[in-house]
């Protein structure tokens, strides 16, 4: 595959991810699913020297702006990359982070009716190459669980604008409660921030039916917390990991290099994953 040879590909072990990739081409489409976190993994980090908004995020040229306005990201997002504080250190910051930002959107009274607009004038963007990555699974009729723990409705949003949402596609996500008049009242459910992800894979993704007799999983994230959306995955065989490592490269190089099999640097492409994919499906190696 010529684009893991590329300078910004990271691999503790070359031979493992190799051997990986055999396994998962000889049991073909049939076995395989996609597990993938959604804001700076599928989305673009960064365009043209500017940070891309997430599905929570404060985006200035927004006409309802203070519809993302959290100035709280500049508070706790460097929390949440700190290569020096441990996991169990950030939680208590990421409850804290997501409680404030679902209140303030609860406090705005941000109506339904006005997120596809606020999406078709946000600067949000998929990374370069999304459509074959999402189109190519849904041809093949590979599911594609996207786990976030952004908001559901506005990336929902973001993939139908972008003409991207296939029947293959599962979202577990927080989504936002409207009531009667089509207000944001609450978030559903439990709470899903960027360290309890487990939680989420073992409660819902283990009961989606579309994913079972999948045993080999493909799993795409921007943060070590990701690395638990597999967890639920009964009686797994291969879990083939990418990590996008888009920011703090040289304090957070290592822990990467340690926790993903596959390390991609500051690429704003879905070139790796789109290769990787076409190669196992592809089958040329099945007997
Ligand atoms: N107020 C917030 C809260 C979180 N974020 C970022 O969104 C990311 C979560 O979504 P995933 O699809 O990546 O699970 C998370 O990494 C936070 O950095 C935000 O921008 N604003």
């Amino acid at each position: 595959i010529p684009e893991l040879t590329k300078c910004s590909v990271l691999m503790r072990e070359r031979s493992r991810v190799e051997e990986m990739i055999h396994a998962m081409q000889r049991a073909g489409a049939g076995s395989l699913q996609v597990i993938s976190d959604f804001d700076m993994t599928l989305t673009r980090f960064a365009h043209n020297g500017r940070r891309v908004p997430t599905t929570h995020s404060k985006d200035s040229r927004h006409p309802i702006s203070s519809l993302f306005n959290t100035d709280l990201l500049n508070t706790y997002y460097p929390v949440e990359i700190d290569a020096s504080r441990s996991t169990e250190e950030k939680l208590p910051h990421m409850v804290d982070w997501w409680t404030k930002v679902h209140e303030l959107l609860i406090q705005q009274k941000i109506r339904k009716d006005l997120l596809a607009q606020a999406v078709k004038e946000s600067t949000v963007m998929l990374r370069d190459g999304y459509k074959e990555f999402f189109d190519h699974l849904a041809e093949q009729q590979v599911p594609l669980l996207i786990f976030s723990a952004g908001v559901g409705d506005i990336l929902e949003e973001v993939i139908q604008q972008n003409r991207v949402f296939h029947p293959n596609t599962h979202v577990i996500s927080n989504y936002m409660d409207f009531d009667h008049a089509g207000v944001l009242q609450a978030f559903k459910g439990q709470l899903i921030h960027t360290f309890n992800k487990r939680e989420g894979a073992l409660r819902r993704a283990a009961g989606l039916t579309a994913l079972q007799g999948r045993p080999n999983v493909l799993l795409l994230g921007d943060s070590l917390g990701d690395l638990t959306m597999a967890d639920g995955v009964s009686e797994p065989e291969n879990v083939l990991t990418i990590g996008f490592l888009n920011d703090q490269v040289e304090q957070r190089k290592e822990s990467y290099v340690n926790s993903f099999d596959i390390v991609l640097v500051k690429d704003e492409t879905m070139d790796v994953p789109n290769a990787v994919l076409r190669h196992i499906i592809s089958g040329r190696d099945r007997k």
